[in-house]
């Protein structure tokens, strides 16, 4: 059915067809759930959208969106233009039911699809976002083959989703670069345009039948916006209703909309059909398009307010007024046809209003699916752990230098010590700051397929942790593979493997910590600046500096929670124990035990030390689970509008 569709459709781009095409999908996947592919044809209507901004005090500041009324009906596409701040995407996530929830914004008004009032729940829509973030080691078909598993169904075999993922790039025009990694600042991979129309793949894979754009040609040269535009235009035709929102595209991207609204400052100043209609309402008003002239331009032109001076901002403001009560007016005049019209289209349909809730795939599919991008993701980065790989190596060569074969002097116990701080803190440092640099971006991958319900937050966190095992472990042992004959440590084979051990557990730890810090800071730059702030103050109770039994009551506990001060003291009881030193004074320290009880060590065991090391890291792990739990975006509630609303907006425009 779903090919059907996307025959007929691609043939034939008549009107008519696509109902007919639109109709026979939606019946398929009434009787054939797991099928792919088949759009259902859905009409959004929105009546009195009102968004309201207050201060703290709960006093009115402005209004986002003001009265706004509109319609989109399956298989058109429709786009939202406007200046700056008008309103397109407050519009837009309103469409979507996802405005994110403030307690300053109030949001009223009417959304049916289908005839049918909106229910968030139940209700299925692709949001193409401004920003196209991915997993940058992955390749196009990778990343869409990842993404088919985790939305479509289990009853689909393996070629079939295969089958489904080709069919799908061919239809973006993504083929050429199916088996190029997507890219990041780093290492360059496909370009923007790809990007975004990779960004609508993944957004397709669950048939949606609602497809929103956020200015989908930002930051694209001409050709490339003109092709995502002309992909957009595709899945109109092929059944879906999309709406985008869009800064002044150039004439050929304006021909392609089928229907148009204008909005500034939050009111419409047109909704209607693009094209030669939008232009004879703008020509009656008084407001003919010049020949040869882009309309978008016109558009922005006439409904643009010009702050240069004071003079042209009353006049421009005076022909936005007075286009905003003009459409008001027109509007008032055509809603009686409207709620008729909604009427019969609530009547008419008998299918359901959108895709119905899917069923997420099981606890280990989804451990199994992540663990597996986690891997590629990790193993793949080479720069990163190139840069990694040459830090460990570079600092354990510059620090076995310095501590070069440190010998049994007394002197070398102060030594022994210093090393092994350094060696504790080097470590730490190390694994937080690569956790910090990645994980915030990481996190709005994640929070982005989240929203989508594609996966749990369990099975995301234990397949990170579990893939990165390997890499990460390697860094620290690369260290102090190095670091250990350089500075001449215990000489015991055994205490070196020990050594290991406890650096790559404390770096676990760390990067423990760097997801916590991770999910706290919304930029990676302001995580770049709290996780290392953290750690100093576990560095100065790390127990080097302060002794643990003269640190004051009330910092008693950061020592205990210091993932460098259990990693120092395994370091140390590792390394002292059964150690002689040359001495010549009575009060010469003579064995590695007597060292152990002037550092106030001298009654654990490396076992304890290593047990709170791994009760941190277990620590940092669930704070990261229960702050990424909370963060879980939560969306303004849609109230229907207090009666006498249009008489406050009227009174307000007057
Ligand atoms: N949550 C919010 N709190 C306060 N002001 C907001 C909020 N969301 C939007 N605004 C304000 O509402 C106005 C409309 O914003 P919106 O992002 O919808 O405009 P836009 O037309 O999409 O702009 P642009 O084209 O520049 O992206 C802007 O003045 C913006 O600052």
């Amino acid at each position: 059915a779903a090919f059907a569709v996307r025959l007929l459709t691609s043939r034939r781009k008549n009107e008519s067809e696509i109902e007919e095409a639109t109709a026979l999908a939606g019946e398929a996947e009434d009787t054939s759930p797991g099928t792919t592919g088949a759009v259902k044809p859905v009409d959004l209507e929105w009546q009195n959208i009102t968004c309201s901004l207050s201060d703290k005090r709960g006093k009115h500041v402005k209004y986002l969106l003001n009265n706004v009324s509109g319609e989109v009906k399956a298989g058109r596409l429709l786009a939202i233009m406007g200046p700056s701040g008008s309103g397109k995407t407050t519009l837009l996530n309103v469409l979507a039911g996802q405005l994110s929830a403030s307690s300053r914004l109030k949001l009223t008004g009417h959304l049916y699809v289908n005839g049918k009032p909106f229910v968030s729940s139940t209700h299925k829509v692709a949001y193409v976002r401004q920003e196209d973030l991915f997993f940058s080691q992955l390749t196009v078909r990778e990343t869409l083959s990842l993404a088919s598993e985790l939305q479509l169904s289990n009853s689909l075999t393996h070629d079939e989703r295969m089958q489904y993922v080709d069919d799908i790039l061919y239809r973006l025009g993504l083929v050429s670069c199916a088996d190029t990694r997507v890219g990041d600042a780093k290492v360059r991979g496909i370009s923007g345009g790809e990007k975004k129309r990779l960004s609508i793949a993944c957004e397709l894979i669950a048939s949606p039948s609602v497809i929103f754009a956020d200015e989908p040609t930002t930051g694209l040269d001409a050709f490339q916006a003109e092709r995502v535009m002309e992909t957009l235009q595709n899945l109109a035709v092929d059944g879906h209703t999309v709406i985008c929102s869009i800064h002044q595209p150039r004439g050929s991207i304006y021909a392609k909309f089928d229907d148009l609204i204008l909005l500034a400052e939050g009111s419409l100043v047109y909704a209607g059909p693009a094209g030669d209609q939008a232009l004879t309402y703008f020509t009656e008003l008084g407001h003919p398009c010049p020949q040869h002239v882009n309309p978008a331009e016109f558009f922005a032109d006439i409904i643009s307010v010009d702050y240069s001076s004071p003079d042209n901002e009353a006049k421009t403001r005076a022909r936005l007024e007075s286009l905003v009560e003009a459409f008001n007016k027109k509007r008032s005049t055509e809603s009686d046809k409207v709620h008729e019209s909604a009427s019969k289209s609530t009547q008419g349909s008998t299918r359901k209003a959108v895709l119905a809730g899917r069923k997420r795939i099981g606890w280990w599919k989804q451990f199994r699916l992540l663990l597996r991008r986690a891997w590629l993701q990790a193993t793949r980065d080479g720069p990163t752990n190139k840069v990694r790989a040459n830090m460990s190596i570079s600092s354990a060569i510059i620090f076995g230098s310095i501590f070069w074969r440190m010998g049994f002097l007394q002197t070398a116990i102060q030594d022994r010590m210093g090393l092994l701080q350094v060696a504790a803190i080097n470590t730490a440092m190390a694994a937080l700051t690569k956790t910090v640099n990645i994980f915030p971006k990481e996190r709005q991958v994640v929070d982005r397929e989240r929203a989508k319900d594609s996966y749990a937050l369990g099975p995301y966190l234990f397949s990170k942790l579990i893939a990165e095992i390997p890499v990460s472990a390697s860094f620290p042992l690369m260290f102090g593979t190095i670091l250990y004959p350089m500075a001449g440590l215990n000489p015991v084979l055994n205490r070196f493997f020990q050594f290991c051990g406890i650096i790559t557990v404390e770096a676990f730890a760390a990067s423990a910590m760097g997801l916590t810090v991770g999910a706290i800071a919304p930029t990676t730059e302001a995580a770049m600046a709290l996780g290392p702030s953290i750690m100093t103050v576990f560095i100065v109770f790390g127990g080097y500096y302060v002794n643990s039994e003269n640190t004051p009551a009330v910092f008693q506990w950061i020592p205990r929670v210091s993932l460098i001060r259990w990693a120092f003291q395994a370091l140390c009881l590792n390394e002292f124990r059964g150690l002689k030193f040359e001495h010549q004074h009575t009060y010469d320290i003579e064995t590695g035990e007597q060292a152990l009880e002037r550092m106030s060590f001298g009654k654990s065991s490396i076992k304890e030390a290593l047990l709170e090391e791994c009760r941190i890291l277990l620590f940092w792990y669930c704070l990261s689970y229960t702050l990424l739990k909370r963060n879980t975006p939560r969306f303004q509630k849609l109230d229907a509008p207090c009666p006498n609303t249009s008489v406050k907006i009227e009174e307000m425009n007057e």
